[in-house]
Order: structure tokens, then C-alpha cells, then sequence
């Protein structure tokens, strides 16, 4: 019986103008053995229909082939089913891909999904939503939605973004913070969960943390002075920000945020802006649900 791939282009991530030609993938997947079809993203979300319209054409493996946003999009059609998730490296940051050791060069990336080494990961979940490699409230949040407005997606990008909300964000109010049995009143600046040990660019803020150990790996940074997070930023940098006495790691399988006010509800997951409803912010981790094709 022949397998059927499809593979999912968003052709705007990273440097754009992403593309995968019919005569690779048919040298690597030939007709005889496989059923492939290849299809490119017109708007951001339309993976979610291109994914949901593979599953019913009987796709075995789906390839996301972008970055962490297009990855996510495909990945959270997937959960809980036998379709596995194939990743092809298109994008900017690349973050979970990078964690999985799956390379930008094409065709090793398709060797690794004509492998068929498959594993089974962890995913996230904030209010109901899934998320992949990780998910914030505060600062971060505050970074992605203004590289949001940026046209070029890229490092530096996130440098100036980054620059800019540290001049600007101020989070003074406190939040009630719950997890595993233990409650804790912060004003933070920074709340950063993560199912994987690399948000992008090699940059770590949860290098201990891994898609299959069943935990979310936690970090609570609270509002530090303006020295501090200067120095905060470059200890983080040199992935030493463990050495901040006030930056603390957790490792949890749920937690609880419950804010009065609305300021706090500004998140981010997988690198995109996520409006959350309500004042309070439900984060579990949902062991071994999605399957992947890994080196
Ligand atoms: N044709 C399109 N036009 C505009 N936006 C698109 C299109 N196709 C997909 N998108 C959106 O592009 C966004 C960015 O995609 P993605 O995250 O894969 O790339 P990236 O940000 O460059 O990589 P990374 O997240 O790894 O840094 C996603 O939110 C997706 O919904």
C-alpha cells in the first residue's frame, strides 16, 4: 500500500519565498511506494483547513514546512490521532525543530521523514489552546506582538522589538500564581512556560527542559529594576540568567494565573500573539499526544 505525505508550505516564513518542488520530493518519494501532494498557505491560519483537508484525504504523514508558527498551526490538528508530524525547516527562529535536531538542509529533512523514525512528544496547553514549544504572559508576550507589526522576520527584529517593549512595559499589578499545590502572589515581569529547550536562534531561557519528561518547565522572572534586567538580558545571553538570584525555574505539570485586571491577559504562544478572554490562565501539559518523525 502506498503512504500518502502532504506537505504544508507557508511560503512567507523565515526569508520567504519558501518553495519545495514536485521533482524533489518525487526523487525521494517515488510514485510507486508513496502519494504526495504538496500545498502552499494563502493566509496566516489556512494551514489549520490545508491540515484538516489532509487528514480527511487520508495524509499518514502531514509536513509542516515553516517555522514554529506553521508547525503549530498543522501540529494542533494532529493531537490524539495516528497522523504523525513531519517537520521541514522553514522558518526564522526554528525553535522546536531545533530541539527535535531536525536540520534546515532540505534533503536531509526528508530523509529523516522517509526514515519514519517516529516518537511520540509532549504538547502544552493554555486555555484549552494547544502550544508546542512554548507560551508567556508579560514581557515576551509584549515583544512578539510588536515584531508582529515588523515586516522583517528576523533576529535583529526581535532585538529592536525587544528594545523597544523594555522602554515602554511596565506591569505593577500582582497575580495569583498556582501550581502543583503551591500558591504564590508575584508582580511579574516575566512568566515563560515551556514544553521545549530552545525558543528559537539557539536562545534558551529553559535549557533543562524536554518534549517527553511529562513537565512544563516554568520560569518566574518578577519586576527587577532597570540595571537588573539589563542584566538579566545579557546573563540570558550567555545562557546564564539561572545566576539572577531573583529569576526562578519551576518544573510543573499544570498551573493557574488568575490576574484583576486585564493587562496581564496579553500572551504569546509558538512566537504568535494570543489574546486570552477572561482573568484567568489555565496551563497544563498533555503527555505524549502528538507524533512525530525525528532524526
Ligand atoms: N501566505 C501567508 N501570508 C501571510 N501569513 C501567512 C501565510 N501563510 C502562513 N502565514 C502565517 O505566517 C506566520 C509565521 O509563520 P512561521 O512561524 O512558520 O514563520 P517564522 O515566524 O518565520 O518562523 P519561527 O516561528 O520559527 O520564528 C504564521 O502565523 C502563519 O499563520
Amino acid at each position: 500500500m502506498r503512504v500518502t505525505i502532504h506537505f504544508i508550505v507557508n511560503p512567507i516564513s523565515g526569508k520567504g519565498k519558501n518553495e519545495l518542488s514536485p521533482d524533489l520530493v518525487s526523487r525521494y518519494f517515488p510514485k510507486s511506494n508513496y502519494s504526495t501532494c504538496i500545498k502552499k498557505t494563502e493566509y496566516a491560519g489556512h494551514a489549520i483547513a490545508l491540515t484538516k483537508t489532509s487528514i480527511e484525504e487520508g495524509a499518514k504523514i502531514i509536513v509542516a514546512c515553516g517555522g514554529d508558527g506553521t508547525i503549530s498551526e498543522v501540529a494542533s490538528c494532529l493531537l490524539n490521532t495516528s497522523v504523525v508530524l513531519g517537520i521541514l525547516p522553514m522558518g526564522s527562529g526554528n525553535g522546536l525543530a531545533s530541539n527535535l535536531k531536525i536540520p534546515k538542509n532540505k534533503k536531509k529533512g526528508l530523509n529523516i521523514i522517509k526514515n519514519q523514525n517516529i516518537t511520540s512528544i509532549d504538547t502544552g496547553s493554555i486555555n484549552g489552546s494547544p502550544f508546542f514549544s512554548n507560551s508567556g504572559v508579560g514581557f515576551d508576550a509584549h515583544v512578539i506582538s510588536d515584531y508582529e507589526e515588523n515586516k522583517a522576520r528576523q533576529l535583529f527584529s526581535y532585538v529592536q522589538s525587544s528594545f523597544r517593549t523594555l522602554k515602554n512595559y511596565h506591569y505593577n499589578n500582582v497575580v495569583e500564581l498556582t501550581y502543583d499545590g503551591t500558591t504564590e502572589f508575584i508582580s511579574p515581569f516575566l512568566l515563560f512556560v515551556s514544553n521545549s529547550n530552545e525558543m528559537g536562534y539557539k536562545m534558551s531561557l529553559t535549557p533543562r527542559a524536554s518534549l517527553q519528561d511529562g513537565l512544563l518547565d516554568l520560569i518566574i522572572v518578577p519586576q527587577l529594576s532597570y540595571f537588573k534586567l539589563l542584566f538579566f538580558t545579557i546573563l540570558f545571553l550567555f545562557k546564564k540568567h539561572h545566576w539572577l538570584k531573583e529569576v526562578k525555574f519551576r518544573q510543573v505539570k499544570s498551573l493557574l494565573i488568575k490576574s484583576d485586571d486585564n493587562t496581564i491577559l496579553k500572551a504569546q504562544k509558538d512566537g504568535e500573539s494570543f489574546i486570552l478572554k477572561g482573568s484567568r490562565i489555565e496551563i497544563s501539559i498533555r503527555p505524549e499526544n502528538l507524533k512525530v518523525c525525528i532524526p
